[in-house]
């Protein structure tokens, strides 16, 4: 504690505070000794408030799981159900009419239909390219990807009969966004000549060739004869490169482990360096060492002979932790840790406020909004401490009512049962609501975690309640005005490396009334780009029918019947086992918070806490309704450590879990199966914060 130094009655450790003087308040002209004294008066007043939801959210899943207990045995009677949740203040009522009121919202969020990109804030490498995935090769990502029905490129160099199917799937895609009239851009000699079917569709010219814009969304075409691609090209086509990542998260939530001041800092001034512009990496690729700097703004010459840029780099937003954790960065006079999600926001507004004093080299936010994600809220009243806690940082950073604004991840299924209030509590900041389907699944599991065993994690896909969820949050988005001011968004593509399915699939989100989703990588955004292309979603949005009633989505899960063959456990536990370990070592022992597990079947999925939620919380369940015994879990996680050891087995700084059955890493995995039910909502943070921190002692 001796080296923290105090301001106001904080304590903050040295680098943070200098961090926050030096880099932030400094540039900003604002006074340091005023800041602090402004922090700690917000924390006397919002850090109780915190820990008074907190306990609620505890107190109502006692009642919850009481009222499972004296049901066990008999089917959940709906209405009763209904009544009960009424009767204990978990559904409120809804508020009348209204209509969202953000002012301020760039376009790329209010009338843009695009792909949303979400990276980890710790990686300044994915960091950077995650800002510059606005634009990407359509080129590159038919190459590498299985989203062709032609064979994979073979290694070593260009594959000419790959290329020749990029090319060809790219003249598909441009006849598709692009009509000419009476002539293919397959069968073109050389750079159209005004055949566009639809003329408004050209913008104009750019360094390296033509811009186009369908359904708000650019294209450039680029011609160069002397390109190893352009030259084999009848038309002297090197590249098609598209509006991709129109908004893109940095994540300080699912996707890192950020356990102190040390990776709370490291987190900061990554978003910092976005925001200022000046944020680089050098790293070795290929055996060659290459630096990664943010990119320029597009320029190009429109038909009248003027000058225009468009935005070079994605629109940033900043995903904020949830309620829920503390951090030691900063102690209370009490000596106990500051919120986390409130130092979250203080700083991450205080360095979005550069921005907004146009500080930054590029600038994000050309209508001088700061753009926070929440996650993990329950219900309107916590929505409602959002909001006035982010009145209380405008104040403290002297910022206009309403620069920051809030995207709301319907995630929790308080949130989900109670959409409309919780719109309404931050009506005048919401910029986006988004089916964080992930967290909501595993609040699913630990809301009724006593009512009984539930079906297959595969099973859930199709329940009721998940498609009520899906359906609610586009209708209710669009009930209170969203379209046209706001982002109704759709959840995370898992499977990074399934581009195939992701293009036969991901087009459903389009269907639904969404006007973005989320994507793992700047790959998948390129190529989830093509789905707008190919519907206009704002029109979708128009012809939507009624909004589901809340019978579906409140119905439970459960399994019909436990008769699964042991077969079907043993897959069941394995898969489970496997994404939880597989995910767990790498976040204790290595600090890295969202990866590429691969699956029982080899195929790399997307873990990040939300995914693990799901896992430990599913286990914690059958475990706790007698499916699986403590034994057979125990059995499979020592089947899944022998093989996620040999999955990394090519990492010369990765810690064998076989060997280590009393480390950190394995120990994390067992508490977060065998002390899942009583997790709070079933979250990962606490115990994946405390064996992380003991893994960082001991290094
Ligand atoms: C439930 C939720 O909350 S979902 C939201 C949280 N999830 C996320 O944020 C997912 C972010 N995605 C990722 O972290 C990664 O894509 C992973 C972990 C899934 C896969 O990572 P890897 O195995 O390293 O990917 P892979 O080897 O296929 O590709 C790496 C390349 O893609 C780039 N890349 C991959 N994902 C991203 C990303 N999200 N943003 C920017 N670049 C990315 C990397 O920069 C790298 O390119 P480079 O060598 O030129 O720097
Ligand atoms: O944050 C996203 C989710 O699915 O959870
Ligand atoms: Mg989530």
């Amino acid at each position: 504690m001796s080296n923290f130094v105090t301001h106001a009655d904080l304590r903050v450790d040295p680098a943070l505070a200098a961090f926050i003087e030096g880099e932030v308040l400094a540039p900003l002209g604002h006074d340091a000794g005023a800041f602090w004294h402004g922090f700690a008066a917000l924390l006397a007043e919002f850090a109780p408030r915190n820990r008074a939801l907190l306990a609620h959210r505890e107190a109502l899943q006692q009642q919850l799981d009481d009222w499972h207990r004296a049901q066990r045995g008999t089917s959940v009677d709906p209405a009763a159900y209904r009544s009960f949740l009424e009767e204990i203040g978990y559904l409120v009522p809804e508020p009348g009419a209204f209509t969202i009121g953000t002012q301020n919202v760039d376009a790329e969020i209010a009338a843009m239909a695009g792909p949303q990109l979400v990276v980890p804030v710790l990686n300044a490498r994915f960091l950077l390219n995650a800002a510059n995935a606005r634009w990407g090769s359509l080129y590159d990502a038919f190459y590498g990807t299985d989203v062709l029905d032609a064979p994979p490129a073979r290694p070593g160099g260009y594959d000419q009969q790959r290329g020749a199917a990029v090319i060809a799937a790219g003249r598909r895609f441009l006849d598709e966004a692009l009509p000419l009239v009476g002539q293919s851009w397959a069968t073109m000699a050389d750079e159209p000549d005004g055949k566009l079917a639809d003329e408004r569709q050209y913008v104009g010219k750019t360094a390296k060739g033509l811009l186009f814009r369908n359904n708000g969304l650019h294209i450039e075409v680029q011609f160069d004869r002397a390109h190893p691609v352009g030259k084999g090209d009848q038309a002297g086509i090197s590249d098609i490169v598209v509006e991709s990542a129109l908004t893109t998260i940095c994540d300080c939530e699912d996707s890192v482990a950020a356990v102190d001041a040390e990776d709370k800092l490291l987190a900061y001034r990554n978003w910092l360096g976005v925001i200022r512009g000046d944020l680089q990496e050098s790293f070795d690729k290929g055996g060659k060492t290459q630096l990664r700097t943010l990119a320029e703004d597009k320029r190009y010459t429109s038909p009248d002979g003027s000058e225009h840029t468009l935005p070079g780099r994605s629109l940033l937003f900043v995903r904020n932790v949830g309620h829920l954790m503390t951090n030691p960065a900063i102690l209370l006079a009490d000596g106990s840790e500051i919120p986390e999600g409130i130092m979250d926001t203080v700083i991450t507004s205080a360095i979005g406020a550069l921005d907004v004093a146009g500080k930054g080299r590029f600038g994000n936010s050309r209508t001088g909004s700061i753009y926070i994600v929440k996650p993990k809220m329950h219900g309107p009243a916590e929505c409602a401490f959002t909001n006035d806690l982010f009145d209380a940082v405008e104040d403290l950073l002297r910022l206009p009512r309403h620069t920051i604004k809030v995207g709301v991840m319907d995630e929790e299924r308080r949130t989900s049962a109670n959409l409309g209030a919780c719109i309404h509590a931050v009506k005048d900041r919401i910029v986006f609501i988004n089916t964080g389907f992930l967290d909501r699944t595993g609040d699913e599991i630990h809301t009724s975690m006593q009512a009984g065993p539930m079906q297959r994690k595969g099973a859930m896909k199709d329940a009721p309640w998940l498609k009520a969820y899906e359906a609610r949050n586009v209708g209710i988005g669009l009930r209170h005005g969203l379209s046209g001011r706001a982002q109704i968004g759709k959840g995370m593509w898992a499977a990074p490396d399934l581009m195939g399915q992701m293009m036969a699939e991901k087009i459903g989100h389009l269907r639904a009334g969404a006007n973005t989703a989320w994507v793992p990588s700047p790959t998948a955004a390129t190529l989830h780009a093509i789905h707008y292309h190919r519907e206009d979603v704002f029109e979708i949005q128009q012809g939507l029918g009624d909004v589901p009633g809340l019978e579906d989505l409140l119905t439970i899960p459960l399994a019909t019947g436990t008769n699964w063959s042991d077969e079907e456990i043993r897959a069941e536990l394995d898969n489970n086992c496997q994404g939880l370990l597989g995910y767990v070592v790498r976040w204790i022992d290595a600090g890295v918070g969202c990866s590429k597990v691969p699956d029982l079947n080899d195929v790399g999925l997307m873990e990040d806490r939300a995914t693990l939620r799901i896992s430990s919380q599913h286990i914690a369940n059958w475990l706790l309704h007698g499916v699986v015994s403590e034994d057979q879990v125990m059995d499979a996680l020592r089947r899944m450590a022998a093989k996620v050891d040999q999955q990394n087995a090519g990492d010369p700084f990765y810690l064998p879990l076989m060997e280590n059955e009393d480390g950190p890493a394995f120990s994390a995995a067992k508490d977060l199966i065998f002390k899942g039910a009583e997790q709070p909502s079933g979250y990962t943070e606490p115990l994946l914060h405390k064996w992380r921190a003991r893994a960082k002692e001991a290094i």
